[in-house]
């Protein structure tokens, strides 16, 4: 059984779990959609973040990048997401045995707990 697997079964932890990736997400999210990282967004339709958790990430992209078309492309799981910006969707899948959506970009971004 994999970790995400085992957490699955322990839905306070789960929570717990998202809830800090977020946290961390909301904190980089600044930095990345601030005018010093104007130019990796330059020329980009579409990103899809891979493992990207409940959308924290993407959102603060999507809402800094409107023609930017984001899409999370995660393990299905029973997390609240983020819903309602046009230009964020939500794509179910397991990253190491179906196709990632195509992107012009990629963003696979780890907490600091694991690196
Ligand atoms: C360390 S968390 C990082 C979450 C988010 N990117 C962030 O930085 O806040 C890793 C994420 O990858 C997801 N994940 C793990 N294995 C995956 C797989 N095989 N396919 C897709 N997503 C996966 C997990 O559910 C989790 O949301």
């Amino acid at each position: 059984m994999s970790f995400w697997d085992a957490m699955a079964r322990e839905p306070s932890l789960m929570q717990t779990f998202y809830g800090a990736m977020s946290g961390d997400s909301k904190l980089v999210a600044r930095v990345l959609v601030s005018d010093c990282c104007k130019e990796l967004f330059r020329g980009v339709g579409s990103l899809v973040d891979v493992g990207g958790g409940t959308g924290t990430m993407a959102a603060a992209i999507a809402r800094a990048y409107p023609d930017i078309n984001c899409t999370v492309f995660e393990l299905p799981q029973d997390q609240e997401a983020i819903i309602g910006l046009p230009n964020l969707q939500f794509v179910g899948g397991n990253m190491f045995q179906e196709n990632i959506p195509h992107g012009d970009a990629l963003l696979l971004k780890v907490n600091s707990i694991n690196s």
